[in-house]
């Protein structure tokens, strides 16, 4: 979707990954907000989580992606932020589920336990798929 803003962050074992996706969205016109990491320094996720919650909370973009090893860590954070429905995703089932019933608003994704293509195509399956609302409508407000 040409123009649409995604804010993108990782730790160091998300770095690489962080950087195919984003020549993958920029390619597709997306307009991409990258908070870093900007190397593979040892960084700590939590930082990188509270950074893109931030930003989504702040309208800068309405949706969002997270690397880290396995993904578990940065959701465990990003989803302590209100407002920030983060889904940990290892396949494109679960990618474009994560849209149809819980409105997920960032894509987390674990670049030691998951492949480059899955991932690209589990981004693509993300932001791709609307919400469908109805009775998920009713899940979803309550949490807030
Ligand atoms: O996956 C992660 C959190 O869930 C982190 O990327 C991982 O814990 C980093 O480990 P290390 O400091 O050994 O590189």
């Amino acid at each position: 979707m040409s123009g649409q803003k995604i804010v993108i962050a990782s730790d160091h074992a998300g770095f690489d990954f962080k950087a195919s996706l984003k020549d993958t969205l920029a390619g597709q016109g997306y307009e991409v907000i990258d908070l870093g990491t900007n190397g593979p320094e040892s960084v700590d996720y939590p930082d990188y989580a509270a950074a893109l919650a931030g930003a989504i909370r702040e309208g800068r973009a309405e949706r969002g992606v997270l690397i880290c090893g396995t993904g578990i860590g940065i959701s465990i954070a990003a989803n302590r932020h209100p407002g920030i429905r983060a889904a940990l995703c290892h396949d494109t089932t679960g990618a474009r589920l994560s849209r149809q019933h819980n409105d997920a608003n960032v894509l987390v994704l674990g670049a030691r336990v998951t492949g480059i293509e899955t991932a690209q195509d589990c981004l693509a399956a993300f932001l791709a798929t609307p919400f469908e609302g109805g009775r998920h409508s009713r899940r979803v407000d309550k949490m807030g």
